[in-house]
Formats: C-alpha cells, structure tokens, sequence
C-alpha cells in the first residue's frame, strides 16, 4: 500500500511539475505585461511539434533540437507576440476584455497553424527529454523557479520589474524602459510553455488540440498564486498533482460513482472553477466588458436579400456538398448566442460550445427515450437554459477576466465530465425529426428555426432588453445608475445564449445523425467566440458569414484555415475593425420632429418650459411650484426626503474617508457639497447612490431604511444621479439614452416624458438620432441629465454636473436646475464651480476631512 502511495506521489509530482512550469510563466507574464496569456498552452504544443520535428523528422541530436527549441524557437514565439501583439494593444491602452480576445485570437491562430503543418491526428513519438524521472523534473522546476525568484529580488532586472509592476506610468517616468521588461516578461514565459511542452509531449497526445486546452486548465494555479506568487503557484500545482494522482485509487460506487471519478481525475478543472468562481483579486472591477461596436448606421435591405438568396443556394445542391451545408444555419443559431451575450451585453463567454453540447445530448438522451425528434429538442432547449441559469448565476458576479475564466472553466468542466463521459453517452443516437430525414428537408427545417431566431434577438436587440444590454455593454455603473437590474439582465443574456446555443446544438447532432463530443470541444467554442468577434459581435450577419466560413474552411483540403485566418484577425484586435463593419451602411434615418432642428445639426440651447421643469408634472407629484429663481426664495424647509444618519466610511489601509456624517436633502431645495479634494464628497455621495455601503450609519429616504438597496433599486425608488466622469452609452443614440432612463427609471410608464426631457435638455432636434461617441462633453452632460429626468425621479444626485461645459451652458444649467428644485425636486449637487453653486443652492454644506464642517 505505502508503496502505491509512493508510486502515486511521485507520478502527481510530475504532473504538478508540469503544471508548475505553467504556473510560473504565467505568473511572470502577467507580472512583467499584465496580460493573462491563454495561449501558453498553445505556445507550448507548437514547442513541442517543433522539437518532434527537429529530433524526430529531420534526425538533428536531441540536445541541439532541444537547445534551439527552447533558447531559439520559444523565446522568439514570446517576443514576436509582444511586438506584433501585445505592445500595440498596451500602446492604445486597451482593456484586459480587449487583451484577452487578441490572447484568444494567438491561441486559435497557432493551433491552426498547427493543424495545417502537422495536420489534425495525434503523434505519438515525441522525443523524451527528461526521461520520465519525476525528481528530475521537479529539480528543473524548483531551480527555475528559485532562479526566478533570486532575479526578481537582487537583479537590476528584477527591481525595474517590481517597479512596472507596482506603477508602470511612474516606472516610465523614472527611465525604466517597460517596453523592455515586457518583451523579458514574454520571451520568459514563452520559454517556460516551450518547457512544459517538450516535458509533456512524450505522455499525452500531442495534437493540436489537446496541450493547448490542458494548459488552459492548469491557470488555476496561476489564479491560485493571485497572479503574483512563485511559490505559492508550484505548492498549487504540485499539491494538486498530487491529489489528482491519489484520487484515482478511488473507485466510487452508485450513479454518481463514474462523475466523481471523472472529477477526480480532472482536479485542475474543479481547481480552476473553485478559483476563478471564489478568488478575488483577478480581473477586477472596471470598465471590462468587450468594447461597444462602432455604430455605423443600417444594413441596406439588399444585403438582407443577398443573404437570404444565398441561404437558399444549397436546396439546389447534393450530395455531400449539401450534406456540408447542413451544419451552416445550426452553427449559426449557437454563433447566435454569442451576438447576445458577448455583443449585446459585451461579457466575455467561452463556454458556449459546453450548452451547444449539451443541447445535442439532451437531445439524444430524449430520442433515445421514444421522444419525438422535434419535442426532444422543444425540450432540450429549456433544460440547458436551467442548466445556463444556475452556471450563469455564480458567473455574473465576475467581471472581464474572472468572468472568462469561469466561463472557461464551466465549458471545460461540461465537456470533461459530462459531454466525453462514456456514462452519459454510451448507447445514444441522435436521429433527424419525422419527416425531415432527407437532407433537403433538414435544411429547409434548419433555415426556417434560424430565420426564427433571427428574427427573435433582432427583435429582442431593438427593444428595451436590447437597450438595457447595450447599456450594460458600454458602461456598467451608468446601465446601475439609469436603473438597470444588472444582474438580472445578465443573467436573462447568460440563459438566452444557453438556449440558442443547444437549439443550435441539437440541430447540428440531428444534422450529423449523431451526438460527437469533438463538435462541442472547448478549443472549438473559442474559435467561434474569436470568429464572432473577428467578424462584428454585435451585428446579426456574423453568425451567418462566421458559420459559411467555419464550415466551409473546415471542409476544404487546408483543415486548420478557418482557424489560422480568424486566430490571425482577433490576435490584431483593435488596429483592424469588425469586418462586417466594412459593409455599405445606410445613414440613420430622421423621422418629422427633425424638423424643429437647427439647420446646423448642433443641439438647440437649454431651454425651460413656462409650465415648470418638466412640463407636465404627474398629477401623483402634485407639483406646483411656479419656476422661480433659487436664492432667496426658498421654500419653507420641509422634512428631510433623503437622510443620510452617522454614515462612516473607513477604507483600507485606515483612510476615514467619512466620519459620522449626517445630511438631510428636503424638497424643492438645491443642497451643494464642497470641499478640497479628498474632503469625502464623492464617498458621500455614493453612499447616497448607492454604489458604496457606508461601514456605519443609515441612510433613508422617506424614513424608510434603504442602506442596503442596490444603485439601480434607488434610481427606481427615484433617485437619479448623474456621474463626475460621464457615463453614457456611446454605442446608442441620444434618443436611445434618454429613452433607457425612462424605461428604467421610477415611472416607467410614460413614454412622453423622453420628449419632455429631451425638450428640456435642448437635445430634441436632429442631434436626438446621434450616436452619443460623436458628441462633445458639453452636449453629453445635457444626454446624462435628460436620462436621469426622463425615469422622474424625485430626488437627483448630481457629481460635478458643470464639468466640461463653457460658461454659457453653465449658466442654462444653473436655470434648469434652480427650475427643477422649483418643481418640487430634491437636489444635491457635489461642485467645484462656486460660482454655480452660489448662484443655485438653497443650503451648502463644506466638508473637511470626512466630516461636514460647516
Ligand atoms: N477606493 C478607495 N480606496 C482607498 N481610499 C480611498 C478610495 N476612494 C477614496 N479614498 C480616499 O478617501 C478620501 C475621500 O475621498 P473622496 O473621493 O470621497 O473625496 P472627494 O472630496 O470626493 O475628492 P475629489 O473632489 O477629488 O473627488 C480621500 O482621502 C481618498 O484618497
């Protein structure tokens, strides 16, 4: 027994050497460039094709093969992917969203080379470098990694590394070339995956497909480490090795006896789902979702129609072009899923391929059952959609990365333990519904549920869920602001997505007439997620030109081309545009109100109407205030609506950012904050939104306790606010924006207040159809406030809303909002124009140090 415990652990050492390796390039990488490579496992299966090349074909002695691969070879992969890459994408300050695509465009350009050079199929006579001695390879891990950790600690190299890593524009400044210690950071970690490559080839299969994906699962240790500790990555690693190792003497009985065994065996992948699903620390809180499309006005009607005669072309075909063809509209219902989910709502969802599957064993469980083919798969649909439901939900509490890599993670998790499970799928078949048996009349069933589908996300895409997902895309904490449930919504994306993609699932498994695990690898969902965002994520012909080219790339004589051509454009992401975006566009179109615009297109001033504010006051508000000017004249003070009571803020590291702080804003009143920088403002303010939960105190409004509402459960309360730094949806007109306010907002059920705010705000004439990227500050500020107005809220929370804007705006803004407090609303504006405030604020309150002084 000792000694198969023995013989265990040293087996689990190897493979956590393995993963050590990983870990460290990983973590140095990351350290050295701030980028998460997911292509290290790539980098490391074409290490290991080109040694097997060298050694095996062209006879070179294994040492110099070896030399060349990983002094040469691996290094050269990490310096040609930091200047083509990754530098350009630092150069343009691209987010971590944007980072990782082109990571995931280099990990399918590579595996496509590979398939290419190599060609699809397994080699099994990878040359054996270390010999199969795990001490051997734990020495080499344990030296690399002491080696590592000494240059970090005592090498100029090393203190110009911290120095990047802890303030890289500080670095910068004082003469660090960080540009150097990038391409250091890349050649390093190339040559630790060129290393697991070559020790790893000999006892897997080396494919093209298999390295890069096991890799992948083996970040959890990176993730384990925070992205930042050596050793904390290789005690990770090798202690999950190990485990693994010792897991498999176990050999659980019942049902579920053959799933804990696949879990046991595949404990780098619960170890991945765990870490990305608890750890904080990765990826962050921010501005990372995929970025929002350029909006580029309307298709013409005749692309539509093109499209449409094309679809049509293979009724015409036979034989095994048609049988080809087959797979086109099924592949494009689950790219589908990804228009919504990733181009929508912007979040980055690798794990599609796992609920395509899904759908197709459902699908085929359900037949091989006596279900009908077509209620198999009315059935499917639903089931996956739970299943998107409750891995959705633990999912969209991430953010940019972390939500990757859960996504990631969930896919892989799918595919090893249920979809290539023989207990799931021994014994299932997969055939086509009655009636739709012959080619022909399967793909006329396909385009007519595609037609469906399409019809239903442009439909959902042009409604409110539509807006609410753009908004959710271009700006979170703006989409929170103006009212948007947002985790709900993404949720609602994330069960969607599920479902199309195992409608689309179920459809290629039928088209097939079997359920293939391989259709639905991991590998192969991050393909079409590059594919899709190559081509346009959030335009409705992507899944279409993206399923023609996967399936018609794949079925020519050069397998590999589709993903050598689509790695290649998502690895330059950012300096070349969605390809769909390269098509003719109709100008938007204006509709009779553009008539009131000036001639110029510019907005018409501010202007206030003779009825108040809003104009049309709902009768439930009981507002009316004649228009008055502010100082002065201000009404009785009434009782507090919105009190915040002894709110206190601490944050870490000990900054009392607010202490035993106590504010009442009463109607009708303007209440302005001042105050240095750093006075605690802004903290007090968003402990008012929302957005921040104060460590001690209360805040109500009405007397009702609402320290623990949401931001957007506030907004819909009736407290609006506006941002310091703009936050509205460029990717949506100003219309749009306004409108999006009022669907969110506190009365959702008056459509007419978007004119009255737009009127209001003097954006009602044609600059209503701009998309709001095109807009200067000034004009934006006036967006934000109108679609804070349009929800009718009674209580507005204004950060320095005359930012940006020039002394004459300034003055019509002043107006707007003395008329506004005139009309019954609360208002509390943080400002450092003191002109402005002295001209409209009821009560000012100075704060110091967190405290109001005065
Ligand atoms: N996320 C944070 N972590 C740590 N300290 C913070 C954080 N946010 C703010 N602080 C600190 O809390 C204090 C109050 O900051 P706050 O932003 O509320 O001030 P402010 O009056 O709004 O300043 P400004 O006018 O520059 O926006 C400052 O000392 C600031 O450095």
């Amino acid at each position: 027994m000792a000694s198969l415990t023995y013989e265990l652990t040293l087996a689990g050492l190897a493979v956590g050497s393995a993963a050590a390796l990983t870990g460290i390039g990983l973590v140095v990488t990351h350290r050295a460039t701030g980028v998460l490579n997911l292509a290290h496992g790539a980098v490391a299966m074409i290490c290991a094709y080109v040694l097997r090349q060298l050694v095996v074909v062209w006879h070179w002695p294994l040492p110099l093969g070896a030399l060349v691969t990983l002094l040469l070879v691996a290094p050269g992969i990490g310096l040609v992917l930091d200047r083509a890459v990754f530098r350009p994408l630092a150069r343009r300050g691209a987010n971590p969203a944007r980072t990782l695509v082109a990571s995931i465009g280099v990990f399918v350009l590579l595996v496509g080379a590979a398939v290419l050079l190599w060609g699809p199929g397994a080699q099994d006579d990878a040359p054996v470098l270390l010999g199969d001695d795990p001490w051997a390879q734990l020495g080499a891990v344990v030296t690399l990694a002491c080696l590592v950790g000494a240059a970090t600690r005592w090498t100029r190299f090393g203190r110009e590394l911290r120095a990047v890593i802890d303030n890289r524009p500080l670095a910068v400044l004082s003469g660090i070339d960080a540009d150097r210690v990038a391409a250091a950071g890349w050649a390093f970690g190339s040559f630790t995956a060129g290393l697991t490559g070559v020790l790893l080839a000999p006892y897997l299969r080396l494919d093209p497909y298999g390295m890069p994906l096991l890799v992948v699962e083996v970040i959890a240790v990176a993730v384990i480490a925070r992205m930042r500790s050596l050793p904390v990555a290789v005690a990770a690693a090798l202690a999950i090795g190990v485990a693994q190792a010792q897991l498999t003497r176990l050999h659980p009985e019942g049902w579920a006896g053959p799933l804990l065994q696949a879990v046991g065996a595949n404990l780098f992948v619960v170890a991945l789902l765990v870490a990305a699903l608890v750890l904080p620390g990765i990826g962050g809180k921010g501005r990372d979702a995929l970025p929002p499309p350029v909006r580029s006005g309307r298709l013409p009607g005749g692309v539509w129609l093109v499209v449409g005669v094309l679809l049509l072309l293979p009724l015409g075909f036979a034989g095994s072009d048609l049988h080809t063809a087959i797979q086109v509209p099924a592949l494009a219902v689950i790219l589908l899923s990804l228009v919504v989910v990733a181009g929508r709502g912007g979040q980055i969802a690798l794990g599609q391929a796992a609920y395509a599957g899904l759908g197709a064993l459902f699908t085929a469980l359900l037949t091989t059952r006596g279900v009908p083919g077509l209620v198999a798969l009315g059935l499917a649909v639903p089931l996956v959609a739970a299943v998107g439901l409750l891995t959705g939900r633990p999912a969209i509490r991430r953010h940019g990365l972390a939500l990757a890599l859960v996504t990631l993670a969930t896919g892989v998790a799918v595919s090893r333990f249920v979809l290539t499970q023989p207990y799931a799928t021994a014994g299932l078949s997969l055939g086509r519904p009655a009636g739709f048996s012959d080619d022909r009349a399967f793909y006329a069933l396909e385009l007519l549920v595609l037609a469906g589908c399409l019809a239903l996300v442009a439909a959902l895409r042009r409604g409110r869920t539509g807006r609410a997902l753009a908004a959710l895309r271009d700006h979170e904490p703006g989409a929170e602001a103006s009212g948007v449930p947002v985790p709900r919504l993404k949720l609602l994306a994330f069960v969607l997505g599920a479902a199309l993609a195992a409608l689309g699932g179920g459809l290629l498994g039928m088209g097939l007439r079997a359920f293939e695990p391989e259709a639905y690898d991991p590998v192969r969902g991050l393909l079409w997620f590059a594919a899709v965002l190559v081509l346009g994520a959030d335009s409705l012909l992507t899944p279409l030109a993206a399923a023609t080219l996967l399936v018609t790339l794949d079925a020519g004589p050069h397998a590999g081309a589709a993903a050598l051509l689509l790695g290649l454009l998502a690895a330059l992401t950012g300096r070349i545009p969605p390809l769909m975006n390269l098509l003719p566009r109709k100008a938007p179109s204006r509709n009779a109100a553009d008539g009131e615009a000036p001639p110029t297109g510019r907005p018409a001033p501010l202007s206030i109407s003779s009825t108040g504010a809003r104009g049309n006051p709902g009768p439930a508000e009981g507002r009316t205030h004649p228009h008055r000017p502010a100082r002065g004249h201000a009404p009785a003070p009434a009782p507090a609506r919105l009190h915040a009571h002894h709110l206190t803020v601490t944050y870490p590291g000990g900054v009392s950012a607010l202490s035993d702080v106590t504010l009442r804003l009463a109607p009708s009143r303007v209440t302005a904050l001042v105050g240095p920088n750093g006075a605690g403002k802004s903290t007090l303010f968003d402990c008012l939104a929302g957005t921040l939960r104060p460590h001690h105190g209360r805040v109500t409004l009405d007397g009702t306790d609402i320290t623990s509402r949401a931001a957007h459960t506030r907004t819909r309360l009736g407290i609006a606010r506006t941002f310091q730094r703009l936050a509205v949806f460029p990717s949506l007109t100003v219309e749009e924006n306004v409108r999006l306010g009022q669907e969110q907002g506190r009365i959702r059920t008056d459509p007419a207040a978007v004119e009255r705010s737009l009127r209001l705000l003097g954006l009602a004439g044609r600059v209503r159809h701009e998309p709001a990227a095109d807009l200067p500050t000034g004009v934006l500020r006036r967006v934000e406030l109108a679609r804070a107005l349009a929800g009718q809220p009674h209580t507005l929370l204004l950060d320095e809303p005359a930012a940006g804007l020039d002394t004459a705006e300034t003055a019509a803004l002043a107006r707007i909002l003395a008329a506004l407090a005139a009309d019954g609303l609360t208002v509390l504006v943080v400002e450092h124009d003191l002109d402005l405030v002295a001209g409209i604020a009821h009560t000012v309150h100075t704060m110091e140090g967190g405290r109001i002084v005065s």
